[in-house]
């Protein structure tokens, strides 16, 4: 099946970059928020990004154009009915992401394949709320999405080859490398990264080290690019909360406990570099 048009839901940080890089690789893009606001800071960024690229000599100012002239920003979900493919990337929680797949279900053609951004929760699932789950899939991009070269592309039970056949094309089209992983909580990334970050924070937690003292030993002693809690800032604490939580629930293993000081920096609304306020303090 040709993909042509395509939706990204949710003008956050993750759907911004997915909508950004599937226009430059020629997708038609429409960017569906609610919040009017949030799709004209969206709209904002990715123009800086595209004007910095042309300034870098990657593009030229040609490509911007046409890049931006494929960006359509959207309020209304119906939009969706012109849509071969739409990429859900609305936060973490099951009930809004059923609620959305539900409604796209009887919005969009019958041809069109529904894929959730989701980093931990379960395709099966969120398929089964549809008429159509063999064209329901997970497509896991990693943060920042301009930036890092990794798909997973996950099935869920009944994941028609149809439809992980487009999906890994369109993720070869957009130059990420896609990986192909099964339908369990937290799939392959956040099973492994998440636990690492709730650990790190469990550091400060007891008092071993300090934030700063932690991201270091990480960044020098392992050499990440980030320490995991500036990492876990910039992913947003929220988050990372949710991951754990799904990982917890999801294997039913007390290792997967969510740390308290995760807890409650997420209810005091620090939740990292989004909100000005997480590990660390950010200038808005
Ligand atoms: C939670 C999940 O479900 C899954 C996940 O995504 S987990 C998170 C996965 N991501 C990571 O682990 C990221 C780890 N960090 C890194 O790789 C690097 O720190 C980084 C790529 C973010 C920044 O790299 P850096 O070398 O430290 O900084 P910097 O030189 O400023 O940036 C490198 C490039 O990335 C770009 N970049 C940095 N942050 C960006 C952002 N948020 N959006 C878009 N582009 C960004 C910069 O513009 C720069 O591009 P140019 O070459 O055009 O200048
Ligand atoms: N952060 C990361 O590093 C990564 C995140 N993901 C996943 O991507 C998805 C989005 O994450 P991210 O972009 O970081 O999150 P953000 O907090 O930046 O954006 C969340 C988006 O969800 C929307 N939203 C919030 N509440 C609701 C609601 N009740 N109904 C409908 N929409 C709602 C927000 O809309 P509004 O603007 O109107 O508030 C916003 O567009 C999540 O599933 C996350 O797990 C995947 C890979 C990496």
């Amino acid at each position: 099946m040709a993909i042509k048009n395509v939706m990204v839901i949710g003008a956050g940080q993750m759907g911004e970059g997915i909508a950004q890089v599937c226009a430059q690789s020629g997708y038609n893009v429409f960017l569906n928020d609610m919040n009017e606001q949030a799709l004209e800071k969206a709209m904002k960024n990715m123009e800086k990004r595209l004007t910095r690229a042309v300034e870098k000599e990657r593009i030229t100012e040609s490509d911007k154009t046409d890049t931006l002239n494929r960006l359509h920003p959207s309020t209304k979900l119906t939009d969706a009915e012109s849509c071969d493919l739409v990429i859900e990337a609305v936060v973490e929680n099951m009930e809004v992401k059923t609620k959305v797949f539900s409604d796209l279900d009887k919005i969009t053609p019958k041809h069109a394949i529904l894929a959730s951004n989701t980093s931990s929760l379960p395709i099966t699932e969120i398929a089964a709320v549809t008429n159509r789950p063999e064209q329901v899939i997970g497509m896991h991009f990693m943060n920042p999405v301009p930036v890092m070269k990794l798909v997973e592309i996950i099935r869920g039970l009944q994941t028609s080859d149809e439809t992980y056949q487009a999906i890994e094309e369109m993720t070869n089209k957009l130059s990420k490398v896609p990986v192909e992983v099964n339908d369990f909580p937290g799939f392959v990334a956040n099973r492994v990264l998440m636990p690492m970050i709730n650990e790190a924070i469990y550091t400060v937690y007891e008092g071993v080290s300090s934030v700063e003292d932690v991201d270091t030993v990480m960044k020098l002693g392992m050499n990440h690019p980030m320490g995991p809690l500036t990492l876990a800032d910039f992913i947003g604490l929220d988050t990372c909360l949710y991951i754990m939580e799904v990982l917890y629930e999801g294997f039913g293993d007390s290792k997967y406990r969510p740390c308290p000081l995760l807890r409650k920096y997420v209810k005091a609304g620090w939740l990292g570099k989004k909100s000005g306020r997480g590990f660390y303090q950010y200038e808005s």
